[in-house]
């Protein structure tokens, strides 16, 4: 696979004052009244042909300037940035429109600005009109626009010239959800030929379309790997501060001890990854079938189950509140549920006490394959709580399917459907 995308050891720095007039004192004075700033440090980054990586990271951490450097929009400070295709790129989106324009005068004017002929642009037109669908507003002032009818003109000229590379930076989250599928169709088929970087705060979309997270902090590559192993720790990381999530991995190890020592499940994963506060822990988690009362090995659509766990509390927790999410091999949740949604409401636990719980459900009918679940007990409100202990992947849950489904994640079974015959 030949590599499209070639970042070396690139930097981004910027010089920071404390005041406007520290700029033009300096230029005055031998005196440095600067500190340096770098938004990127030194990355590097190669991605293939073929390939759809995610950039996460937290505010500030220098994922738009690493897109604008890639884009050409940003130049970097020192390093080199090789990009083999054409590229378009949704950072700021209708950055390229002129509000006084047309839509349409502004599709020709935002090709041009992507490095598109006349004749391209033409060429594509139909296809951009039509994906757009904004009808008679494209002869109007794009400054007439909805925020809305921005995003579907600026998305749809981007991904209708078929670029080799696509970048698209938070800018989906605007358009209304069937704009968005159609985006996510398209995205798919300029996957099969070219490369997507895509930034998103929406774990759920990295998940079900990346080949590989980079998550960044300070500029630099914090880790980087598969999506269902790096969006985990990241949705744990966003929960706590680094110090904490420090403190906790040394304290996971503890945990998995904890659950493998105690479970008989198959199921359980010595892998598992946690944190919390300390305040206690699960002792044991496994996946029990209702009927027969032993463990679970393989699960299937409808069959009757029951996650059984017990927490042993080492200070009182006054306002409990149990939950669990069951994940596809992609990380994206499958069902996401808690004492608060299904709106039972628990006693307060006592330090010094172990404490045995049961979910039962009849499990839904998912694809085969393999599919992890979370689970936590945290102290407080929904709304506002402190994550007593969150364990990642604490089950690996082998499911099987009988019916030959193809697509997709999983299905409903309707109830109640009959089939008549009436002629
Ligand atoms: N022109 C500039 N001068 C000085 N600092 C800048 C400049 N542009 C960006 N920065 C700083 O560089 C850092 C990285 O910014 P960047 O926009 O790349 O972060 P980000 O990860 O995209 O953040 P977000 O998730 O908020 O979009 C930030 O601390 C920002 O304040």
């Amino acid at each position: 696979m030949d590599t499209l995308i070639e970042v070396n050891s690139v930097s981004k720095v910027y010089k920071l004052y404390n005041h406007p007039m520290d700029r033009v004192k300096e230029v005055f004075s031998k005196k440095k009244y600067h500190r340096k700033f770098h938004a990127v440090d030194n990355m590097s980054l190669n991605v293939k042909r073929g390939e759809t990586v995610g950039i996460i990271g937290k505010n500030g951490s220098g994922k738009s300037t690493l897109l604008k450097m890639i884009t050409g929009v940003l130049t970097p400070t020192s390093g080199s940035i090789d990009v083999k295709g054409n590229i378009s790129a949704l950072l700021e989106l209708g950055a390229g429109f002129n509000g006084d324009l047309s839509g349409l005068e502004n599709i020709y004017l935002n090709g041009t600005l992507l490095g598109y002929s006349k004749e391209y642009v033409e060429k594509s037109l139909d296809a951009i009109l039509e994906f757009a669908d904004i009808g008679e507003f494209i002869h109007q002032p794009v400054k007439t626009y909805s925020s809305g009818m921005f995003v579907r003109l600026a998305f749809a000229i981007a991904i209708n010239i078929n670029p080799e590379i696509l970048i698209v930076d938070e800018a989906l989250s605007v358009g209304d959800m069937r704009f968005q599928q159609k985006c996510y169709r398209k995205i798919r088929e300029i996957k099969k030929n070219g490369t997507v970087l895509f930034v998103s705060h929406d774990t759920g979309v990295l998940a079900s379309f990346c080949d590989r997270i980079i998550w960044m902090d300070g500029g630099r590559i914090f880790k980087e790997g598969r999506p269902d192993k790096i969006l985990d720790e990241y949705q744990a990381f966003m929960s706590y501060d680094i110090k904490e999530m420090q403190a906790v991995t040394s304290y996971s190890a503890e945990i998995d001890n904890e659950i493998s020592g105690e479970s008989n499940s198959s199921f359980s994963n010595s892998k598992a990854q946690a944190f919390g506060n300390g305040d206690g822990f699960f002792q044991s988690i496994r996946l029990l079938n209702y009927e027969s009362g032993h463990v679970a090995t393989t699960v299937t659509g409808g069959d009757q189950v029951l996650i059984d766990f017990s927490l042993n509390i080492k200070k009182d927790i006054d306002m409990p509140i149990l939950g669990f999410t069951l994940k596809d091999a992609l990380g994206s949740p499958v069902i996401v549920t808690n004492s608060h949604f299904e709106k039972k409401s628990l006693q307060p636990f006592k330090g010094g006490q172990v404490y045995h719980f049961q979910f039962s459900m009849s499990f839904p009918y998912l694809r085969s394959g393999k599919y992890s679940l979370d689970i936590a007990f945290a102290n407080g409100t929904y709304q506002a709580h402190e994550q007593v202990q969150w364990i990642n992947d604490a089950l690996i849950i082998v499911v099987r399917d009988p019916r030959p489904y193809q697509e997709g994640r999983g299905y409903l079974v309707p109830q109640g459907i009959e089939i008549n015959q009436i002629l």
